[in-house]
Order: structure tokens, then C-alpha cells, then sequence
């Protein structure tokens, strides 16, 4: 089911964050949000999200991150309200990190940088009956992302945490279920800037509307540091890579608008 876009390319492949810029690709992610040139746009509304949690089906590791997956053949796990017109259907959530707790985030605020940052992936069920067609379509996905930032230990986040050493190398898979990604999205999810973009990993798509909240959530170190311990390599090969900086450099703007919900 791999995505059909002319951006494909192997895990393993070189270019995996991709090019700097997709040739003809003007809406490219991560960006830097300057939130002082964000707009407040009166009519974004809040997000509504309904996550079931009986509908998480698995975690494994992919060879860029970790992935739980959901069951996407319902609308069982859904995203409306914010910038969004239709019904998007939660399919995966995953996260982005550093080697060390200076850096991590795919997206910055005013050039700040995160350890980390979670994104939760939906699509347009309302217009599509695949995530692999929406994919390609300019108004097909709605990724949620939340800044991580280290802290207090993160109750829901550990059982997450204690199934990693099961999916240690890439292509690794464990059964996970009963995870209600709720639990991961910050008290106020109605503070947030919205932008289109992109997939932020080949197929580099220009299919999101990008949510970030403003809010962020707070891991423990040694939460994140297990995060460290997976690897991009699958268990044949001789060379162990640690699964870390698996962020993509950041993209032009190119005349973009930020909106943001709150003044
Ligand atoms: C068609 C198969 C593609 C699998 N991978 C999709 C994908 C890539 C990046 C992101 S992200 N990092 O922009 O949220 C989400 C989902
Ligand atoms: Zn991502």
C-alpha cells in the first residue's frame, strides 16, 4: 500500500528526510512558526476529538519512528472542529526526537526548539475511504502535533514507554491495545496555529493541515531516553543505528499564512 507519489523513497535511502525542498513543492513541513506574524483567524473553532481506545490495534517500529496504529476501517477514532470542514479518522500517531533533550522537534516557535514532538495522523473520511488516496490529496490529512518537554514523568505515556524495548529494531511489531491517545494531548487543545503543509518523511505529500498547539505536554528524561534506545536498524543488520534525530530539516514558508486560534 505504499504511496504511489513520485517521492517515495526507501527508508534506508539516503535523501530520507528528503529534499531540501520537493521540486515544485511550495507548502513543504516543518516550518518555523513566528508567532508574532501568526493571524488570528475569530473562526477557527475548538478541536473535537473522539478517540476509542478499544480501536488500538499495534506499535511497532517503522525504521523512522515508532508508530501506534489504529483501526481506520470505522469511524470510531475521529478529529473535527478547528480549521477542519470535514470528519478526519485518526490512523497513527508517532513521535519525533533528538539524541540529546536540546533539540527534537520537527516544528519550532520563534526558532525554539523541543526535544521532542508527537504527531497524531488522521484523514478525510468524509471525502476518502483510504488513508493511501488521501494521502495524495491537498485536503486529505490532518496531522495534531504537540510539543514535548521534559519534566514530570508522564503517567498515561509509560505504558506506551514499556512496550518499546519490544519493537527495538526496525520492522518490529507487538500487539498494543486499549491506548487512548487522549491522554497524550495537552488540558487546552483550543490554543493552537494552523498551517498547510506536508508529510514531514517521504512521501513528502502536501496533503496536511497542520494543527499545533500551543500547549505542550511534559515527559521524564528517563521517559525520552528509552524513546533513545530503539534503533533505525532491523535486527539482521551488523551495524546498530540508534533511532534518534529523526526530524526533518526545517522548509520555506513561501508566503504561507500561520493562523492562529487565540490572541
Ligand atoms: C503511504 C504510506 C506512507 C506512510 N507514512 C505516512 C506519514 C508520513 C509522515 C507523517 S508526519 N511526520 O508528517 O506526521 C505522517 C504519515
Ligand atoms: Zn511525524
Amino acid at each position: 500500500t505504499a504511496c504511489s507519489s513520485k517521492y517515495v523513497l526507501s527508508p534506508m535511502h539516503p535523501m530520507w528526510q528528503g529534499p531540501l525542498a520537493v521540486p515544485g513543492g511550495d507548502r513543504q513541513s516543518p516550518i518555523d512558526i513566528v508567532v508574532r506574524k501568526s493571524i488570528f483567524d475569530g473562526e477557527l473553532k475548538p478541536l473535537v476529538t473522539s478517540y476509542d481506545p478499544h480501536t488500538c490495534q499495534q506499535i511497532w517500529n517503522n525504521g523512522y519512528s515508532f508508530l501506534v496504529e489504529y483501526d481506520d476501517t470505522t469511524d470510531k477514532s475521529t478529529l473535527k472542529g478547528g480549521p477542519l470542514k470535514d470528519k478526519f479518522r485518526l490512523c497513527q500517531f508517532h513521535f519525533h526526537w533528538g539524541e540529546t533533550n536540546a533539540w527534537g522537534s520537527e516544528h519550532t516557535l520563534d526558532r525554539k526548539l523541543f526535544p521532542a514532538e508527537l504527531h497524531l495522523v488522521h484523514w478525510n473520511s468524509d471525502k476518502y475511504s483510504l488513508f493511501e488516496e488521501a494521502v495524495m490529496e491537498d485536503n486529505g490529512l490532518a496531522v495534531i502535533g504537540v510539543f514535548l518537554k521534559v519534566g514530570k514523568r508522564h503517567e498515561g505515556l509509560q505504558k506506551l514507554v514499556d512496550a518499546l524495548p519490544a519493537i527495538r529494531h526496525k520492522d518490529s511489531v507487538v500487539e498494543f491495545n486499549r491506548f487512548d491517545p487522549a491522554c497524550l494531548l495537552p488540558t487546552n487543545t483550543d490554543n493552537y496555529w494552523t498551517y498547510h503543509g506536508s508529510l514531514t518523511t517521504p512521501p513528502l505529500t502536501e496533503s496536511v493541515t497542520w494543527i499545533i498547539m500551543r500547549q505542550h505536554i511534559e515527559v521524564s528524561h528517563d521517559q525520552l531516553a528509552v524513546f533513545r534506545s530503539l534503533l533505525f536498524t532491523s535486527a539482521e543488520e551488523e551495524v546498530q543505528r540508534s533511532m534518534v534525530n529523526n526530524f526533518r530539516v526545517q522548509q520555506p514558508l513561501r508566503g504561507r499564512t500561520v493562523r492562529s486560534s487565540f490572541i
